[in-house]
């Protein structure tokens, strides 16, 4: 690391020798001047960390009102400058009206070497660390920009979605907790993050689990955090995501996979509004805006004694029901051409249309995986096709099943409908054998056994 960059201003010659003699060996550079008029040019010519500042420069006068004077000229110009004042043994009063204004410390003449040199030292440090504390807040403050600009745009036009969207305006002002439903893919984590987007947090982050995702050992560790020892592999302090989300949302995907002990240790924290770490007994306040969202029905569960209704009252304050694809009409439609945009520049085939036909058979389609399965239909398309145009055949949509098409292909075998079920479970949660298995309601063992059965490992 930079040792730093002295600035000493005082009108005696014998004390910036003495001071340049003590100081340059121990520092990058160090400037003499006798002139505080010096002062804004040598500051605009070197960052220094500390300037040493006399009190009084006419000889006489010994109000010390010129060193504080220069003292917020050299602060108006540089805040993280460390300004350290030189003052004459009998002018303490004159010093603490510095350390009022600004100053970091300041020194006696006659001084003690060792002691100036630590002082010196110190303030140093300090103006280094104000200057590493203002480029995180800056980094931080890109990252929120650069995650802003990543917004994603919420397509559609269906009167369904304008509801809902006129719903998201409205709630996203307040602190109100929001339960968000709808099947797999209906775009619940986007309305989670446009709530987060039009809200006064704006500003901070919005931090997300996966309820489903994460291990029970786990889960305490997670979201509450753990000091250092509170078990074997906590090596180090760790914060969980409630204390991360300070300030900001909390985005609780998958709510409905908690298993039932759980929930109340969850429930404790949404109620006190503070979290304990781990091996703590330090209780932290903390302020967020809790958004859940579940593709299972709470209140089936609730009474199936699954799930908590305490908790169910405590998330879901307002509650926004996303519909599935395959109730927004010419939405289909809308997205289609948004993904084919999207992926024929990406794979370089600008020229790409769907025709009327491929068209009638996306409208008619029933969207089980809702607009993730759309998205990937189409880039699927994109990446195949030989021509400029897209046809039916250019989208390989999955043979109907049973769960939310509303009408049965009473031809398949009740075994064929099962392996297809479980495949399009499978389909929805790629890699996540917990929530397949969950929107299946069997166990993880149960959907093992039958994945191996109908070879759909
Ligand atoms: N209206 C929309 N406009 C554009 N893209 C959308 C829209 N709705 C959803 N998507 C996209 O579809 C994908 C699935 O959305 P999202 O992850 O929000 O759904 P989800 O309901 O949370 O899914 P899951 O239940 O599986 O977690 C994402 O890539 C998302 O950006």
């Amino acid at each position: 690391m930079a040792k730093g960059n002295i600035l000493i201003v005082d009108d005696n010659k014998s004390v910036l020798t003495a001071l340049e003699f003590l100081l340059s060996s121990e520092f990058d550079k160090v400037v003499c001047i006798s002139n505080p008029n010096q002062i804004n040019s040598e500051l605009g010519k070197t960052p220094f960390q500390l300037v040493l500042l006399d009190m009084n420069f006419k000889t006489g006068v010994n109000t010390g009102n010129e060193g504080i004077y220069w003292l917020h000229q050299i602060k108006t110009q540089k805040p993280d400058t460390s300004v350290v004042m030189i003052t004459a043994y009998g002018d303490v009063e004159l010093a603490v009206n510095a350390l009022k204004a600004g100053a970091t410390d300041f020194v006696l003449k006659p001084w003690d070497n060792t002691k100036l040199l630590a002082t010196v030292k110190a303030a140093v440090q300090l103006s280094q660390s104000r200057g590493e504390v203002n480029t995180l807040k800056q980094r931080e403050k890109d990252l929120k920009s650069s995650f802003q600009n990543n917004r994603k745009h919420i397509i559609g036009t269906s009167p369904q979605l304008m509801k809902v969207l006129n719903l998201v305006r409205k709630v996203a002002k307040t602190d109100t907790n929001v339960l968000v439903t709808g099947e797999n893919g209906t775009g619940k984590e986007l309305i989670a993050r446009e709530i987060h987007h039009l809200s006064s947090r704006n500003d901070e982050i919005l931090v997300s689990v996966d309820m489903g995702a994460i291990s029970e050992s786990l889960f305490e560790s997670e979201l509450f955090g753990h000091i250092k020892g509170a078990f074997t592999d906590a090596k180090e302090n760790r914060a969980g995501k409630f204390e991360i989300a300070h300030r900001g949302t909390l985005f609780l995907d998958e709510i409905g996979n908690l298993p039932l002990h759980l929930q109340s240790k969850l429930l404790a924290v949404l109620q006190n509004r503070e979290v304990t770490r781990l091996g703590s007994n330090q209780p932290e306040p903390v302020d967020i805006r809790l958004v859940c969202a579940t593709n299972r029905n709470l209140p089936a569960l609730v009474k199936e004694g699954l799930f908590r209704e305490d908790l169910l009252y405590r998330i879901n304050t307002i509650h926004i029901e996303l519909p599935p694809l395959r109730d927004r009409g010419e939405d289909v439609l809308v997205l289609a051409e948004f993904f084919l945009k999207k992926y024929a520049s990406k794979y370089n085939k600008s020229q790409l249309k769907i025709n009327n036909q491929a068209q009638e058979k996306l409208l008619k389609y029933n969207w089980p995986g809702n607009i993730r399965e759309l998205e990937h239909a189409i880039e699927k398309a994109v990446i195949l096709s030989d021509s400029n145009i897209l046809k039916p055949d250019d989208f390989f949509l999955r043979p109907v099943t049973g769960t939310n098409t509303g009408s049965l292909d009473t031809s398949m075998s009740l075994e064929e409908m099962e392996k297809q079920l479980i495949s399009a479970a499978l389909d929805n949660h790629p890699g996540n054998i917990t929530a397949a298995a969950a929107q299946l309601g069997i166990t993880r063992q149960t959907l093992y056994n039958k994945m191996k059965k109908f070879n759909l490992e």
